[in-house]
């Protein structure tokens, strides 16, 4: 049983695998989505084969690239793999074009966005007429995920609330320790787990992962 504040219909994400016995085990405990990272520059990027290899045994529906600034012939690609959502990491001043571009290729109801929005700046209200789900990460000068920092749950309820018509994924150094407080005071309907679970870039601590879903009830 999930504990009595959480949201019984919480989702969570797994993100960052590159081996099928990590993903395979994250099913197995209830992930509803299974993050592959496709951005060269991540220490926990997945080459081509093992994306592919991925998108062959994930179940259909909970695939999900993770990438930054994509090219739209790159996104293409990636789209023609098997990837059921499209998680791109971008700038808050990101060219409408582009955003117009990436709905063009995977329509709004794929396309979780996730702008990189520096402590003290308004929500990027212009993006969302682009995407149906907006990733809130924890704000990195030199990075754009991945970086095990916790963000602002309360903004983050504060930002769901406000535009409920969207579907806000929480992320940001999730971990068994936080999972639970972090879920109850964002209020977040799905949570985004990656370096909180791994024993190194890329490859997933088991025991961590099970504590993550025993902390949720699972
Ligand atoms: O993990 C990465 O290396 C990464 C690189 C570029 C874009 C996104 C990346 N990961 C995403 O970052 C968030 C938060 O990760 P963490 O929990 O703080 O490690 C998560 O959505 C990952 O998908």
């Amino acid at each position: 049983m999930p504990p009595p504040h959480l949201n019984s219909e919480l989702k969570i994400k797994v993100c960052g695998l590159t081996r099928w016995e990590d993903a395979e085990l994250a099913l197995e405990l209830g992930a509803d989505y299974c993050g592959v990272i496709v951005y060269p520059k991540s220490p926990r990027a997945a080459t081509r084969q093992q994306a592919w290899e991925l998108c062959q045994r994930i179940p259909a529906g909970k695939r999900v690239m993770v990438d930054v600034n994509t090219g739209a012939d790159e996104l293409e690609n990636w789209a023609d793999l098997g990837f059921d959502h499209f998680q791109i990491h971008c700038d808050i001043d990101v060219n409408l074009a582009t955003l117009a571009a990436w709905r063009g290729i995977v329509g709004k109801e794929q396309l979780w966005l996730a702008p990189k929005i520096p402590p003290g700046e308004a929500f990027p209200q212009t993006m969302l007429e682009f995407a149906d789900t907006i990733l809130v990460d924890a704000y990195h000068a030199d990075k754009y995920g991945g970086s095990g920092q916790t963000g602002n749950w309360e903004l983050f309820a504060e930002w769901a609330t406000l535009y409920a018509h969207k579907r806000f994924v929480l992320a940001g150094g999730l971990n068994p320790d936080n999972v639970t407080e972090a879920v109850r005071v964002s209020g977040a309907e799905t949570a985004d787990v990656n370096s909180g679970v791994e024993s190194q870039p890329g490859i997933k601590d088991h025991a961590k992962l099970r504590a993550l879903f025993a902390a949720l009830g699972r």
